[in-house]
């Protein structure tokens, strides 16, 4: 039987209005919602819906109004920020529209640098990023910093980051939204290709309809719950 990845419960989100005329913005509203081990699930929603505020909620980034947050059978407003962070880095991986790779780095650090957060020793971090930057087709690119690399390399480069801890989770945030078409599919295909090896379960929002209908679940966010698309 497949496990639980990642699990909300009854969870609440809103913002409150800049001015105290404005009305507060109710992003998500009272949501259960479960992604199973190694499944891929597209979230799909008009612009302003709240995907990249329930992402964040997800990944413990941003704290929910009421509700609750697992992973796997773990609550996680239990830890502190450190414990946290400690849990983040071993669970799950994220990828940006935009890459946020640190710029005076290599890629070779830029994603050994995720295993040396978690205590890995830096001749293992770095053996271990070649060997996943390799499979993203990027050996030729080890030693290049992110200004010598196109828009496709950076973000597979984002990619190998968050896979090269190995979580159980991607929480992807319109990985494609910045590059062109025939880029845009390379990327989601190597996300995919990741999904089916390690097994990790992939969120992606996005605002490709075609993308999202190669996941096996697309939802749609609206006033604040998820509609089954597929
Ligand atoms: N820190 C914040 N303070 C106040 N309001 C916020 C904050 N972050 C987001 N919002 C508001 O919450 C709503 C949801 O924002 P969010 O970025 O999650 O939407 P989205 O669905 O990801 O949008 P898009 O598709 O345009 O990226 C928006 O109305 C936004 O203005």
């Amino acid at each position: 039987m497949s496990k639980v990845v990642i699990e909300t419960r009854k969870l609440s989100k809103a913002f409150k209005g800049i001015t105290a005329a404005d009305q507060a913005t109710r992003v998500i509203h009272e949501l259960d919602f479960k992604v199973m081990e190694g499944e891929t699930v597209a979230i799909v929603g008009a612009s302003g819906a709240g995907k990249s505020t329930l992402l964040h909620v997800l990944g413990g980034l941003e704290s929910p109004d009421s509700g609750q947050v697992l992973w796997g059978t773990e609550a996680i407003d239990q830890w502190s920020v450190r414990e946290l962070g400690f849990q983040r880095n071993k669970t799950l991986g994220f990828i940006y529209q935009f890459h946020h790779l640190l710029p005076e780095f290599s890629a070779l650090d830029n994603v050994a640098m995720a295993l040396r957060i978690g205590g890995t020793d830096k001749k293992q971090a770095r053996q271990r990023a070649a060997v996943v930057l390799e499979r993203l087709n990027l050996g030729h690119r080890l030693n290049h910093r992110p200004a010598e690399l196109s828009g496709g390399e950076r973000q597979r480069v984002a990619i190998a980051r968050a896979l090269v801890t190995q979580p159980k989770a991607i929480l992807a945030d319109e990985p494609t939204g910045n590059l062109d078409l025939e880029t845009a599919n390379q990327v989601f295909a190597s996300l995919i290709d990741n999904n089916r090896e390690a097994k990790a379960a992939l969120v992606m929002v996005t605002h490709s309809l075609e993308l999202a209908h190669r996941c096996e679940r697309v939802l749609s966010l609206s006033k604040g719950q998820l509609t089954v698309v597929k």
